[in-house]
């Protein structure tokens, strides 16, 4: 496999600068799944995946899911579905990623154009999707071609599913999943599932990632006048939303992330003293979460905690306010409509519902004890449940030496705090291991303004894709 490995890792950094030129263009579709306005351009992401696809010979095709729950005049983007390689005697690897990405806008404080690919002098391409999921998913492409210029063939048939609502909840992928699983569908030869699509603890050392939390997202609507009033004119005469709600959103968690919605923690898996001990080994020092953070300002002062409140313990985020004044300016308005968002990062063993119906409970309660006479309804915008599996699978093992062979050391084993809804979806419908690994760094502010991916993590990235097909082609199957 070596000679094999090391053209493939030549052609790799020959082929670097167009496969920037591709992260160049993909970075350039702003698409924002969350953003009404933007669906056409998250179709374009999807059209320009697929030709890119059908380019390198893949056989590929769109498929429509239909409307979007709760807003059926809008058509959910395609999913794009690929094959390429089709032989009987080599393992099926089944690979997702998504090509949708989070809202940017200049103002929000970027130092770039956000839908503009900007590389700096120490390698860092800032651009929104850059490391979530566009640099990640063209790495498989990316890995392709290096192949194909190499003249190395895969060593595996590879199946890919590119979604264009991940950011948004993944809205209708479940079913497409469960339905393709099955006999006779796009899925069913599938041995094992990657995904790349989170992130190293740190800057320097890789990790194979085998848990996520879920994440149940909610809105509070609270309402009273019929439009917008004056302050001097109405303050004091009238109950006003704005007030009821930071009261109601207020309620739900303190300032040290402590969730005051009753019977969430009761909810929460006990932490046993096997689990405890993982935690010493990890790869991570709080300087990483301040250097990732830009700033102290952690919860805990100890790593251990730290990463256990990542990733076993819930959280509870307040995100934003619909209809608050908050252009800069001293408008004296009294918004007459507004819609908190706040979502949960759930862990083992919570229930989705179960964590549905004490929210619901809560804010019935807490509002009413405010006495307004507005309107107040919470629902839930989207849910996806959290994931845990055992990383002793081949498909781990496999990636582990990959890394070893690419990095040049052992990755650590990690779990993560964000959410991947399809995940725990793949591994129940198609009853296979599910390996996620990561290609970008913990300082790659995913979801944040100044979004990047820095040039090495992408080339090694694509080496490790490229290498842990490889070596998953040559694992022992074992289940
Ligand atoms: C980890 C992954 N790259 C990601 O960013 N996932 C999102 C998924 C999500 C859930 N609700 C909305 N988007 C995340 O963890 O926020
Ligand atoms: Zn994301
Ligand atoms: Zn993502």
């Amino acid at each position: 496999m070596a000679p094999q490995l090391d053209s493939f890792f030549k052609q790799v950094d020959t082929l670097a600068d167009s496969f920037i030129d591709r992260l160049r263009k993909a970075v350039a579709i702003p698409s924002v799944s969350a953003d009404e306005e933007r669906r056409p351009d998250v179709v374009r992401m999807g059209e320009f995946l697929a030709s890119e696809l059908k380019a390198l010979g893949a056989s590929v095709e769109l498929r429509p899911l239909g409307p979007q729950p709760h807003k059926e005049h809008l058509e959910l983007p395609p999913v794009v579905i690929a094959r390429y390689g089709d032989s009987p005697s080599k393992r099926t690897i089944l690979v997702y990623g998504h090509y949708d990405v989070q809202p940017a806008l200049l103002e929000d404080g970027w130092a770039t154009e956000p839908f503009k690919l900007t590389v700096d002098d120490k390698g860092r391409m800032y651009g929104r999707g850059s490391t979530d999921d566009k640099g990640p998913v063209l790495g498989w492409l990316n890995a392709i071609e290096a192949h194909q210029k190499a003249r190395v063939e895969l060593p595996v048939n590879l199946l890919m599913c590119f979604e264009g609502m991940e950011e948004y909840g993944s809205e209708g992928l479940d079913d497409f999943i469960e339905r393709e699983a099955r006999k006779g569908g796009f899925f069913e030869a599938a041995d094992a599932v990657c995904i790349s699509d989170n992130y190293w603890l740190g800057t320097e050392k890789p990790c194979l990632t085998y848990g996520l939390r879920g994440c149940n997202y909610y809105s509070i609507e609270i309402r009273g006048p019929a439009q917008d009033l004056h302050s001097g004119v109405f303050g004091g005469t009238a109950h006003e939303p704005m007030t009821d709600l930071v009261r109601v959103m207020a309620s739900l968690v303190e300032p040290d992330g402590t969730i005051l919605i009753e019977g969430i923690k009761e909810m929460v898996a006990p932490l046993t003293e096997q689990e405890k001990a993982l935690y010493g080994d990890i790869a991570f020092t709080m300087d990483n979460l301040y250097e990732s953070l830009g700033s102290t300002t952690g919860i805990y002062d100890d790593k251990e905690k730290t990463l256990m409140g990542r990733w076993r313990y819930p959280s509870l985020s307040l995100h934003g306010i619909e209809g608050a004044f908050s252009a800069p300016g001293a408008k004296t308005v009294i918004p007459a409509k507004v819609t908190g968002k706040f979502s949960i990062r759930t862990v083992p063993d919570m229930d989705p519902k179960a964590v549905d119906e004490a929210v619901f409970k809560h804010i019935d309660k807490v509002f009413a004890s405010l006495k307004s006479k507005n309107t107040c309804k919470a629902s839930l915008q989207h849910a996806g449940k959290w994931w845990v599996a055992s990383p002793s699978h081949w498909n781990f093992t496999a990636a582990g030496k990959a890394v070893e062979h690419v990095w040049g050391v052992k990755p650590d084993l990690t779990r993560e705090g964000g959410s991947i809804p399809v995940t725990l979806t793949f591994e129940q419908a198609t009853g296979k291991n599910v390996l996620l690994l990561p290609m970008g760094s913990s300082t790659d502010a995913a979801h944040s303004v100044n979004e990047k991916l820095d040039r090495k993590n992408y080339v090694e990235g694509i080496k490790l894709l490229g290498a842990y097909l490889h070596y998953v082609a040559e694992e022992p199957m074992k289940g």
